[in-house]
């Protein structure tokens, strides 16, 4: 296996002709995510030995006690990426504001921008549950060279140039597309390097597995009761079988290998969704596409939604294609709650 497999490094060169990036930097800034990964990967392996569980005692902006893993895992892909001067730009689910990166010229000739949720599945750090990394990279709106703005930021996700998570579970997987299709790298601890494992993964059309947080069921949109229903109903291949682990990271690699639908809707509690468009939505979305399977907000495909706050939430439905389309079909019965 590990003379015979691609790493990812050597599948990183050999697809630099997809990147229109002649100068490396986007291969270079792929690498940089892979190291900033193992770095994490190291702490998250040890989480009941050193002090990196619980509370870090600060509340970001989304409004979210942060964990301590989720702070050391912000820092991390930070400093790697800001440390290597690989990009002009950085919006993290755990930094209030995006940050500019301006080179030790003082200025940034770097044309890609990166926004990272640095730990998905913070409630399941402490109770040694999977969770994982999610990465976003587009290309720089403004010219190169000026500070990035807000603008660079709030691109809607069918501009990204790549996208990719991270999971830190029974082995520890990065998966990313660069719009050629979805790769999944195993890493093999011993060696240290990620070894191509998953070549082209494809959602398979239709499954039998739905994952959503029934406790919120009572505050759930009449369409999302509906498609429950619809689910649970003894007739044809059903009723599916619920499995949600409360990392929407693990839940989406699961689901793209087996078949299964993710959603997060509005609720009382999150009247509009809780995941974050950026961070979370967009990269998932760009990875499911890539992959034969759907996402939307139960109404708008998610990459066709224009931004317009960097924290902002939206309602997700994500997963295999003819299982997102099922679900469309009962939202579509209430329009009224497509304006969350
Ligand atoms: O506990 P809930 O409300 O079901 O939410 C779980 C969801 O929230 C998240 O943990 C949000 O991500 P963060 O951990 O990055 O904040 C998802 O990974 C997960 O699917
Ligand atoms: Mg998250
Ligand atoms: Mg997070």
């Amino acid at each position: 296996m590990e003379t015979n497999n691609l790493t990812l490094g050597e599948f990183i060169i050999e697809n630099q002709r997809h990147y229109k990036s002649t100068s490396g930097e986007f291969s270079r800034l792929l690498s940089s995510v892979k190291l900033a990964a193992k770095i994490v990967n190291y702490k998250v392996n040890k989480a009941g030995l050193v002090d990196i569980m619980g509370n870090a005692g600060e509340t970001n902006i989304q409004g979210e006690d942060q964990q301590k893993l989720d702070v050391y895992a912000n820092k991390v892909f930070m400093e790697t990426l800001i440390n290597r001067e690989i990009v002009c730009g950085i919006a993290s689910e755990e930094e209030d504001d995006f940050v500019t990166i301006r080179g030790k010229q003082g200025t940034n000739e770097n044309k890609y921008v990166v926004l990272i949720d640095p730990l998905d599945g913070s409630s399941n750090i402490d109770v040694n549950v999977s969770v994982g990394t999610i990465f976003s990279i587009y290309k720089r709106v403004t010219p190169i060279g000026t500070p990035v703005e807000l603008s660079d930021f709030l691109q809607p996700g069918n501009l990204q140039v790549a996208a990719g998570y991270v999971v830190y579970g029974t082995s520890t997987m990065l998966v990313y597309t660069s719009g050629h299709g979805v790769n999944g790298f195993t890493l093999n601890p011993a060696i240290g390097s990620f070894y191509l494992s998953h070549p082209d993964f494809k959602f398979p059309e239709e499954g039998k597995i739905y994952s959503i947080n029934e406790g919120n069921y009572v505050h759930f949109p009449q369409g999302v009761k509906d498609y429950l229903k619809y689910c649970q109903e003894e007739k044809d291949n059903r009723p599916y079988t619920s499995r949600y682990i409360g990392s929407l990271v693990s839940d989406f690699h699961r689901n793209m290998i087996k078949g299964g639908i993710y959603l997060y809707p509005t609720s009382a509690i999150g009247p509009k969704g809780k995941l974050r468009l950026l961070y979370e939505c967009n990269p998932m979305a760009f990875l499911a596409e890539q992959a034969n399977g759907r996402a939307t907000d139960g109404y708008r495909r998610i990459m066709d939604i224009k931004p317009t706050e960097l924290h902002q939430r939206v309602p997700f439905f994500c997963g295999s294609k003819k299982m997102v389309e099922k679900a469309g079909e009962f939202m579509a019965k209430y329009p009224e709650d497509a304006n969350y």
